[in-house]
């Protein structure tokens, strides 16, 4: 849907016609190689929604991840504004945005990211012991039973396969309630029956607990579980698709083939 001219996606309804938890404003990221200078974003204005799934999709070297991280407050965009949670990122110390991923982010990665010498449970509850919360022990239980890790929560990542080991990821990052779940092409270790689900356990989170999730993939069948998938061609918002009544794979076919 076209923007008014002039239109915040920060302050205003922008995109999806609601306030956004996450909204990054005219975000560009450069990158210096030797002489070259590589506009890995360039512009992005885009708005998130709370309780929505968003995959952010596209081929390699679009610019997916450093879109992420920027959001996130894992690396600092070169100009442009971002709003998460109600804390505008811009001019953070890397002290501040310890603070807030600390406070306001879930994060899944690839590769599990698993504290290895501590149990599911110890991993589960760290960032809600480190940021001196109480561990919502209720949520706790829910969470775990809906992955159905229950009988796990005493062995180590290294006695846990794959599947079970990003179970745990989701785990931890939903149990400290935070604004946004980050998910960084969470699939790319699994196989196809884990990834599933997982995949369906985003959902369901976004579903049945309200939470607001973000997702990197460059696999259309995973960017189908969204609401909405956004398609990165280098740096730039190219496609902003509801994902019901979309051919994705087609959708990002096309975006491939028009390189
Ligand atoms: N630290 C860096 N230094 C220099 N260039 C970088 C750096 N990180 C990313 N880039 C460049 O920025 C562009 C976007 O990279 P990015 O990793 O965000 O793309 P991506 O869509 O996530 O790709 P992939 O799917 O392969 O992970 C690419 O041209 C990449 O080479």
């Amino acid at each position: 849907m076209a923007r008014e001219p002039g239109m915040s996606v920060i302050d205003g309804a922008g995109i999806d016609g609601g306030e956004h938890i996450v909204a990054a404003e005219n975000l560009v990221k450069t990158y210096q190689q030797g002489r070259t200078e590589i506009k890995a974003l360039d512009g992005v204005s885009v708005g998130f929604a709370p309780a929505r799934f968003t995959a952010i999709a596209g081929p390699s070297g679009s610019g997916k991840s450093t879109l992420m991280h920027c959001l996130a407050g894992l690396d600092t965009a070169t100009s442009g504004r971002i709003t998460l949670g109600g804390t505008e990122l811009t001019g953070l110390s890397d002290r501040e945005l310890t603070r807030v991923r600390r406070d306001k982010v879930g994060f899944v990665f690839q590769s599990f990211n698993l504290l290895p010498q501590l149990t599911a449970l110890e991993n589960i509850a760290l960032p809600v012991t480190m940021a001196g919360r109480r561990t919502d022990h209720d949520l706790l239980q829910h969470i775990v039973g809906l992955l159905g890790i229950g009988n796990r929560l005493s062995h180590r990542p290294s006695e846990l396969s794959g599947g079970q080991q990003q179970r745990v990821a989701l785990a931890r990052a939903l149990v400290a309630r935070p604004a946004v779940v980050f998910a960084d092409e969470p699939t790319g270790n699994l196989d196809s029956q884990s990834g599933t689900e997982v995949l369906d356990f985003l959902r369901r989170s976004v579903q049945d607990l309200g939470q607001t999730v973000i997702m990197v993939t460059h696999d259309p069948g995973a960017a189908a579980y969204a609401d909405r998938v956004l398609i990165l061609a280098d740096g730039r918002v190219v496609e902003d698709l509801a994902t019901s009544g979309t051919d994705i794979t087609r959708a990002m076919q096309v975006r491939r083939s028009n390189r």
